[in-house]
């Protein structure tokens, strides 16, 4: 069963959208568009995301994929068609429900962490149980709970920047888990990431997904990625989904040449045998409350 839905969905900026999108489906271009001064950013959006799926949206940088997202949890208003999160049409709620949905059900992670410098781990942990209002005593249980799900519980009282790059970037999953979110939205949020820790952080994803069975949409311009985590993917290109579906169906049947040419370099034997997950990296110690860990710098992009 799909727990969200993008119906035809397009997003305009520029003078007159709503005239524009009605030419995107009379078949103009994105580059007659924007001679008339209109970027399409997100042109007729239709896909699924099913429950407990990893659904990645691929492109290059400027194809659409923050757009998109944002108008899937409701920040950025689609210029026409609908989003279903559950049966119900967000794009459709008035702002105080909408607002109770995005606290409750849907949890974002974002590229450069987000985290408060001046709280402590555990603080970071729980600050969507504090949005939601939930009482302090629950959000320390449920935050060490989730600290623990990402191996970080020893940590709880230390400050982000005590912690690497990719333990900052665990605290945030953490918190995401923490709200107990069914629909967790993922732009680029392990792009900041040194390459071995950010396979780490995909195969730890991927052990956390065998066990919680989360809904998760997953933004990345890395196709290798993409192939890694994503139980499907949608390829985007100039704001339009060119090919969705599995990583064997999009290597195997590109639907054209951008993403032939795409999907070229990529190990096909890896794809098409999807390897197991090998267990996440160890995680050090937390560091002694005298002062003499390492402090590393905190990542605040
Ligand atoms: N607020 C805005 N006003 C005008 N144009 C915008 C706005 N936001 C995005 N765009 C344009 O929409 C297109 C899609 O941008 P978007 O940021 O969604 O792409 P992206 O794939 O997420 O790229 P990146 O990976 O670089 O973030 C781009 O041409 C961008 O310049």
């Amino acid at each position: 069963m799909s727990l969200l839905e993008a119906d035809q969905l397009f997003k305009v900026f520029g003078r007159r959208p709503e005239q524009a999108v009605e030419r995107l489906r009379s078949g103009a271009t994105r580059d007659e568009l924007r001679e008339d001064g209109s970027t399409a950013a997100v042109v007729d959006a239709c896909f699924e995301v099913g429950e407990g799926e990893i659904f990645v949206i691929m492109g290059l940088s400027g194809s659409g994929k923050s757009t998109l997202l944002r108008m899937l949890n409701g920040l950025s208003r689609p210029t026409a068609g609908r989003v279903l999160f559950d049966g119900q049409e967000l794009t459709a709620l008035p702002p105080k429900e909408l607002r109770t949905v995005r606290s409750h059900r849907i949890s974002m992670v974002f590229q450069h962490f987000a985290l408060f410098p001046h709280r402590s781990v555990l603080e970071n942990a729980g600050y969507g149980l504090e949005q939601q209002g939930v009482s302090r005593e629950e959000q320390d249980r449920r935050a060490t709970e989730a600290l623990d799900l990402v191996g970080l519980s020893q940590w709880k009282d230390s400050w982000p920047d005590e912690l690497s790059g990719g333990m900052q970037q665990r605290v945030g999953l953490a918190r995401a888990l923490a709200t107990d979110a069914d629909l967790l939205l993922m732009d680029e949020s392990f792009s900041a990431l040194d390459p071995l820790i950010r396979r780490e952080m995909q195969e730890q994803l991927l052990q956390l997904q065998q066990q919680l069975r989360k809904s998760i949409v997953f933004i990345t311009h890395d196709l290798n990625e993409a192939m890694r985590l994503g139980d499907r993917i949608a390829v985007m290109r100039d704001g339009r989904i060119v090919q969705q579906g599995t990583p064997a169906e999009i290597v195997l049947s590109p639907a054209d040449d951008y993403v032939a040419a795409f999907v070229e370099d990529v190990d096909r034997d890896r794809v098409l045998g999807r390897s197991a997950v090998r267990p996440a990296g160890e995680v050090p110690s937390p560091p002694q409350r005298d002062g003499t860990s390492e402090r590393k710098a905190v990542n605040r992009g």
